[in-house]
């Protein structure tokens, strides 16, 4: 017999990239998984180093679950970081504790000869194995999302050696040295096609694609060293696997993400918190799918301003292609309860 809902995705939150909006919306948070849970801290204590936790697939598989049991959210994120991409190239990373990773720059092409894509494989297969073994142990109706860094964001770290307010010493290479700045990336683009088709192909349902330091450049270079990489990812991936979403996360760059998103094709984009609502809007009226953008610092306030602005968030976009997040990731100093409020007030208002 005809079943009508035969093709209804059993994930929620796969349903709005069918054009569909879901009520009340899917709900999950970037950086989920983290400090703010006493169970992370734990885990995170014994597992040796940051690096560690990230290729040990039993533990990883354990921190991706520990919010989905405490908060049912309808996607989890693979735990992993954008940095392992260069540390499995070959690039010296480190997680210096309370103070953010460290790697050993790379300045020029010279320093380049250092990295190899052949390098990737035991460490990408590691991460693999982490999500074929969440892709058996997550609920049936939780989705699971797979991710890289984006070439730009990544080389920003390569090219620093550290995090930074300017990203100066990636910018800086891309124009006293085009050519040389165009390898790195193109490397980049390249390994993150590999990894992202691995974890597909091992289990995710969804990719992301994190642009953190987007915002920092001019719009030509934002075109050449962000819009023009991601669009090959998308390409490429989408070539081998077209059913899988892939949402971009152009932090920073409110103000160019038409632009982004009709030079990139992806499916949806993540809205920082700066990004205006009426910008989210109009581009979910568009079909694609938009998720975002509530303060990460109001989760850590809590109470009433939470509730307000959860509420009108949904508000704005009910009856649109849209999922719930945060406009960056859950800072260490969040409440758990206030996470579980926030959940449960986007259940009943989206509703
Ligand atoms: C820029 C960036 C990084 N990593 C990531 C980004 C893009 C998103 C963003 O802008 O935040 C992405 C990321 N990092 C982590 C995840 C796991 C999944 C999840 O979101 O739950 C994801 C998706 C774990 C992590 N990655 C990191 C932690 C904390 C480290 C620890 O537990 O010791 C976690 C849980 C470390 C990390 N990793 C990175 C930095 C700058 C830091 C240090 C800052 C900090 O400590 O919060 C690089």
């Amino acid at each position: 017999m005809h079943d009508p809902n035969a093709n209804q995705p059993l994930k929620r939150f796969l349903t709005p990239f069918s054009g569909k909006a879901v009520q009340p919306p899917p709900v999950w948070l970037m950086r989920q998984a983290g400090r703010y849970l006493p169970e992370y801290r734990k885990i995170r204590s014994e597992a040796g180093t940051f690096l560690d936790l990230c290729y040990s697939p039993k533990l990883a598989a354990e921190v991706t679950l520990q919010p989905i049991r405490r908060y049912g959210f309808d996607a989890a994120i693979l735990f992993s970081d954008i940095l392992v991409v260069p540390d499995a190239l070959g690039q010296n990373v480190r997680f210096a504790e309370g103070e953010g990773p460290r790697l050993e720059p790379i300045k020029s092409v010279d320093d380049l000869r250092r990295l190899t894509l052949s390098n990737t494989h035991y460490k990408f297969a590691k991460v693999c194995e982490t999500v074929a073994l969440l892709a058996r142990e997550l609920p049936r109706e939780t989705a699971l999302i797979g991710f890289c860094g984006a070439p730009w964001t990544v080389a920003t770290y390569m090219a620093e050696g550290r995090g930074s307010t300017d990203q100066a010493a990636a910018r800086s290479w891309a124009y006293r040295d085009r050519q040389g700045f165009s390898q790195l990336i193109d490397l980049l683009t390249e390994a993150s096609i590999v990894y992202l088709s691995n974890q597909v192909e091992a289990g995710a349902n969804a990719l992301q694609i994190f642009d953190s330091w987007a915002g920092s450049l001019a719009d030509d270079e934002f075109e050449r060293w962000v819009i023009a990489p991601t669009a090959r990812i998308v390409t490429e991936i989408r070539r081998r696997h077209p059913k899988v979403p892939i949402i971009g996360f152009p932090r920073g760059a409110a103000a160019s993400l038409q632009k982004y998103i009709d030079g990139t094709n992806v499916d949806g984009v993540s809205c920082d918190t700066a990004c205006p609502l009426s910008v989210m809007q109009a581009i979910a009226k568009t079909g694609k799918v938009v998720q975002g953008n509530l303060d990460p610092l109001l989760l850590v306030a809590g109470g009433d301003a939470l509730d307000a602005r959860a509420g009108a968030i949904c508000e704005a976009m009910a009856g649109l292609p849209f999922v719930f997040n945060l406009g960056h990731g859950i800072v260490p100093e969040t409440p758990p309860e206030n996470v579980a409020r926030l959940v449960q007030r986007v259940r009943e208002k989206g509703n």
